[in-house]
């Protein structure tokens, strides 16, 4: 048997190629290529290893003929495409935990930094100007943290900020009181951390929500005199904002170690007094590249000799027996959780998963752990097939599964209701041709669509003219409708409105729809 050929594409620690030759894999490690040189190089490999320098774009999958697996080590996976990569059959993995610790401690680094002017005292003390009386700093003792994400690296940067005498005030629209309290902090809405915190630091994926989470108007909402460190995402401020409130001395201090635009070569934000930044450093301790090398070395070399999945964001775990059968309900499943989570908000008590007809006799498990990762996908880069259960369960969601014999309108069906503060929200969905997802049902109102790519989502009163309307506006954006899905709850009454795009629905647009007459709710979303 020929062994499976790995390209190492991204600095990586040595022990990754080590494990892959000892785990039974030929690799290459030949990094800073450009876009071109990948493409060109791309279609001999099996496997492919990144960390986040490397964009694995649709140019890139569509050369990689022979791909099967591409393995990030650290976290975020936001340079991959994922549907792109789902779409073609190939497997992408990360390495949830293995540099948490170190991210977390570059937030407390940065944080003293800004706290005492670290950076600024030390380039004009080796300038030989003894500055000993331009550099007051703050004690971080007794002071406000908000935390704006409290999941792996938030709570570690919540436990080690305790240990030096702070109080953690946090936002996270998915955290539980429970657990809010097992981490002795204070669950907060955005609004109050603003309004309480002395240092903000930011521990979120970048996503639809995320975005700009510090806007101008937040930034302005925050303490005066607040100090600001990003070692998540470049995107979740407005950096253009930042600047100014920088210059007005609303925000007295900034760190950050990720940038909108990477490489940051340029930034407005550069020569800033009390700016202070590092090249996207959160992961680079020795500890921790080993920790991610070693891991995605193993579960990339596992997939390609042995089969095993592990930490895949796009495929869960099956025997060889189930997988014809249950791959396309996990497709479904999969974008029922994915819808469901871009529909609702806040801490969702209670989700129940209903398998009616055929889909009643399988195995429940992996279409619930499919449903689930797709609706917790829509909070956290981290969630896959395996730990999406557990991670709910951690989110102190109770989840039901619910099989009923007969069957309705279809002969299969998966159903998604979830608890919320407005009651219990349900969509529904069927396989055509045993083989095809489609929803059928959201909200109570029947509707048939193609859960695939960018869609929008409307809600509005039913009346005439309204497509007419919405299809225009979308046209003077330049975004072309691949397909128009309607259902109502009866003439005259609500309405509901599924349309496919070609590209993404700005969120200017978005606001646009909203201002239309007659209409309810609108919303850009997603999917595989
Ligand atoms: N600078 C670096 O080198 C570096 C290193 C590692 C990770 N990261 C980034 O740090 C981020 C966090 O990583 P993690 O491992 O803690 O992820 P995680 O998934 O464990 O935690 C993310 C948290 O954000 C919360 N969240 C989601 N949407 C939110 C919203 N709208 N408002 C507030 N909170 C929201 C989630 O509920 C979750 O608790 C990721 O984007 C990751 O890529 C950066
Ligand atoms: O998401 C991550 O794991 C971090 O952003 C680390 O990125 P890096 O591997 O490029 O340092």
């Amino acid at each position: 048997m020929t062994k499976p050929k790995v390209l190492i594409s991204d600095k990586m620690d040595p022990n990754a190629a080590r494990i892959f030759t000892e785990m039974g894999c030929d690799v290459d490690v030949i990094t800073g290529e450009t876009p071109e040189q990948l493409i060109a190089r791309i279609g001999q490999y099996d496997g492919l290893a990144i960390r986040s320098s490397t964009k694995v774009t649709p140019a890139i999958l569509d050369a990689a003929t022979n791909l099967k697996v591409i393995g990030r080590a650290g976290i975020g996976v936001d340079n991959v495409d994922i549907p792109y990569a789902s779409s073609k059959g190939v497997v992408v993995m990360n390495t949830p935990f293995g540099n948490s610790i170190t991210t977390a401690e570059h937030a407390i680094a940065m944080m003293f930094a800004l706290a005492r002017q670290i950076p600024e005292a030390n380039t004009q003390t080796q300038a030989g100007l003894w500055p000993k009386n331009g550099f007051m700093g703050v004690e971080v003792t007794g002071k406000t943290l908000g935390l704006i994400g409290a999941g792996n690296i938030g709570s570690i940067v919540a436990a080690r900020a305790q240990g030096l005498r702070m109080k953690v005030v946090a936002y996270d629209p998915f955290l539980t009181p429970e657990r809010a309290i097992e981490m002795g902090v204070e669950k907060a809405d955005l609004d109050t951390l603003l309004g309480k915190a002395d240092f903000i630091t930011l521990h979120t994926p970048l996503t639809n929500e995320t975005r700009n989470i510090l806007s101008r108007e937040n930034l302005a909402k925050a303490k005066k005199g607040v100090r600001i460190i990003n070692c998540a995402r470049g995107g979740l401020i407005d950096e253009a904002a930042l600047k100014d409130a920088l210059d007005s001395g609303q925000v007295a201090g900034a760190a950050l170690d990720v940038f909108e635009t990477e490489p940051a070569k340029d930034s407005p934000l550069f020569g800033t007094p009390n700016f202070i930044c590092t090249p996207h450093l959160g992961a680079s301790t020795t500890e921790a590249q080993v920790n991610v090398a070693l891991q995605v070395a193993e579960q990339m070399a596992d997939y390609l000799v042995n089969g095993g999945v592990t930490n895949a964001l796009n495929m869960p775990s099956l025997s060889a027996e189930e997988a014809p059968k249950l791959r396309p309900y996990m497709a479904l499943a999969e974008k029922l959780g994915s819808l469901v989570g871009q529909l609702t908000t806040g801490a969702i008590p209670r989700i129940s998963i209903h398998t009616e007809g055929a889909a009643a006799e399988l195995n429940s498990k992996p279409i619930i752990a499919a449903v689930l990762a797709g609706f917790l996908r829509t909070q956290s880069d981290t969630v896959n097939m395996v730990n999406a259960p557990f991670l709910a369960k951690e989110r102190g969601m109770e989840v039901r599964d619910v099989k009923t014999e007969k069957t309705g309108d279809y002969h299969t069906l998966v159903r998604v209701s979830v608890k919320t503060t407005d009651g219990e929200r349900s969509v529904a969905g069927t396989l055509f041709s045993n083989a095809e997802p489609r929803l059928v049902e959201l909200f109570g109102i029947k509707v048939e669509a193609e859960l695939t790519g960018d869609m929008v989502y409307v809600v509005n009163e039913d009346a005439p003219g309204f497509i007419g309307r919405i299809g225009t506006l979308l046209g003077e954006n330049a975004i072309n409708i691949g397909t128009f899905n309607l259902g109502r709850r009866n003439a005259g009454g609500e309405a509901v409105l599924l349309l496919s795009v070609d590209s993404p629905v700005p969120a200017a647009v978005v606001d646009q729809a909203r201002s239309l007459p007659g209409v309810k709710r609108v919303k850009a979303l997603k999917f595989a």
